[in-house]
């Protein structure tokens, strides 16, 4: 997942930028960039690393204009390098940069046409590079000196005629503005929101709305799946609907995992979502063990702790803080590679003896991904003297890899393909494991918005909504990006992966 925010302000952005990316860090630990405009050139600052770490006080003087663009990164294409860091920036036609949540499922056959048909030039492995330059080209196309709302919005539609896969995208054209859209399913969140200053109206897209909280900025509404909002330098703002036939199916893992408990996305409360995930979780636990023995709850921190406290409260358990994060250590699961996500775990979580001691204990988390958290979780807690260690998952079983944005690429990393739920409570440790049903997740998430058709929940179920996700594709995806190959494909290259970069400033 990745976190992303353009604003058009009537003062300076680049202050307003960095706070709503340091608000959207959840959504990405490896890389943050931004780019702004004035007077018709660029400035961009990009880099691996946190959004703390990456802008500096000499970089943000720097970063000058009333508009622009961010990004935080957690990679599902390409590799980790500072090249493929967003946004990224092609020249022609007025100069665009652009910043990606998602990703592209016919990203290769895009960039061979974007070669030999369109004759443009790839430099990364980038997904999100490819979606630039297609915009560009269908942009460019329309050979307008000066292009208008109409123009804008026509490209917005060849993109959703050409491009397959999940995105949620925000572009800036040079002189212009900006403009926002979601792909035709709306898999990945984006809305936009409202300041009323004395100098005029100012805007702001983001992924999610505690971006626009944070910043002051009053949420308008989601953007819908398949439509463009265009915003121009001078605050006047159009939307329009780009694609054929648009459905809102949004990504159930974002409540699950993904978002800030404190947004709303297509008018669902995640935490409302997460309380009822431990609601349905908890009648799950009394149905199958009315007469359970469960003496505490403990939530893993962070994400799982709404919905532990809900099954707390339901199954007439105490709740209690077993574990101790160490807030300095960002999230595990978006770390790449199992080495340091395992380390991790171990680095940021640490248990409190006396909640665990001669305690039969229902340990809560909101996912079992890898297994790597539960299972080092389950050992710390009978290491601090549990009798009893029960587990339970307010997601059901991960089977499936997931190709629209979340880095699950490779079934043969997920614990719980072709598992049985019994072989998973053997592998990890546990004296019980509860999985939450699936139609009870959904039930958590059908809020009242009727525009939701379905949820994009293909890492539980395998049905993947765009259509276009075969064996040979997942067998492709599998095979390049496993933690193996990608190890391997590192090795002996430099920390940059020798991709070359554009110009970035640097020092
Ligand atoms: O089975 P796994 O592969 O370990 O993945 C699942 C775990 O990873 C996530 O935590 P993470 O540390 O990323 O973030 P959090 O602090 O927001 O819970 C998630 O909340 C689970 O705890
Ligand atoms: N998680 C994401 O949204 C990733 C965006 C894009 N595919 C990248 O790898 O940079
Ligand atoms: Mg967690």
């Amino acid at each position: 997942m990745c976190g992303i925010v353009g604003i058009v302000s009537t003062q300076y952005v680049n202050q307003a930028l960095y706070d709503a990316l340091t608000v959207l860090q959840h959504r990405g630990q490896d890389a943050a960039g931004i780019v702004t405009f004035q007077d018709d050139r660029f400035y961009l600052r990009k880099d691996n690393g946190l959004v703390r770490d990456v802008f500096r006080t000499s970089h943000m003087r720097r970063l000058v204009g009333n508009v622009g663009i961010g990004h935080v990164r957690y990679p599902t294409a390409g590799s980790s390098s500072s090249a493929e860091a967003q946004p990224f920036y092609v020249n022609s036609p007025y100069g665009i940069t652009l910043a990606h949540n998602g990703n592209l499922t016919n990203a290769d056959d895009l960039s061979r046409d974007l070669f030999r048909t369109d004759l443009r030039h790839i430099n990364t492995n980038s997904d999100s590079e490819v979606l630039l330059n297609v915009f560009a080209h269908e942009l460019q196309k329309l050979g307008k000196l000066d292009p208008s709302k109409d123009e804008i919005f026509a490209a917005v539609r060849a993109v959703h005629q050409r491009c397959r896969g999940a995105y949620a995208v925000i572009a800036m054209i040079t002189g212009y503005g900006i403009v926002g859209f979601r792909d035709p399913n709306g898999i990945r969140p984006a809305c936009y929101g409202v300041r009323e200053t004395a100098e005029g109206k100012e805007y702001m897209i983001a992924s999610e709305s505690v971006a626009l909280s944070a910043a002051g900025f009053k949420l308008v509404r989601d953007i819908a799946p398949g439509e463009a909002v265009y915003i121009e330098t001078d605050g006047t703002l159009y939307t329009q609907q780009c694609a054929e036939a648009p459905s809102l199916n949004p990504c159930i893992f974002e409540h699950v995992y993904f978002a800030r408990p404190d947004s709303i996305m297509d008018q669902v409360s995640v935490y409302k979502a997460r309380l009822r995930m431990g609601e349905t979780l908890a009648d799950k636990v009394l149905r199958e063990r009315p007469d359970h023995d469960i003496d505490v709850v403990v939530p893993i921190p962070d994400t799982s702790r709404t919905s532990a406290l809900q099954m707390a409260h339901r199954l007439g358990v105490k709740f209690r803080e077993g574990f101790i994060k160490n807030r300095y250590i960002g999230r595990t699961f978006i770390m790449p590679g199992q080495k340091m996500r395992k380390k991790s775990v171990r680095q940021k979580l640490n248990p409190i003896d006396l909640e665990f001691r001669g305690k039969n204990v229902m340990l809560v988390d909101d996912s079992i991904v890898r297994g790597t958290t539960c299972h080092e979780i389950i050992q710390m807690a009978r290491d601090a003297g549990a009798r009893k260690v029960y587990f339970a998952s307010a997601a059901p079983p991960v089977r499936f890899p997931n190709v629209y944005g979340i880095d699950m690429p490779s079934p043969g990393e997920l614990i719980a393909h072709d598992r049985t739920v019994e072989e998973i409570q053997t592998l990890i440790g546990a004296d019980w494991l509860v999985y939450q049903d699936l139609e009870d997740l959904i039930s958590c998430v059908n809020d009242v918005n009727p525009d939701i058709e379905g949820w994009e929940c293909s890492v539980f179920n395998g049905k993947y909504i765009t259509g276009d996700v075969d064996d040979a594709y997942l067998a492709r995806l599998d095979a390049q990006r496993r933690d193996e190959a990608r190890e391997a494909a590192q090795a002996g290259l430099p920390e940059d992966n020798g991709i070359i970069d554009l110009h970035n400033d640097e020092d």
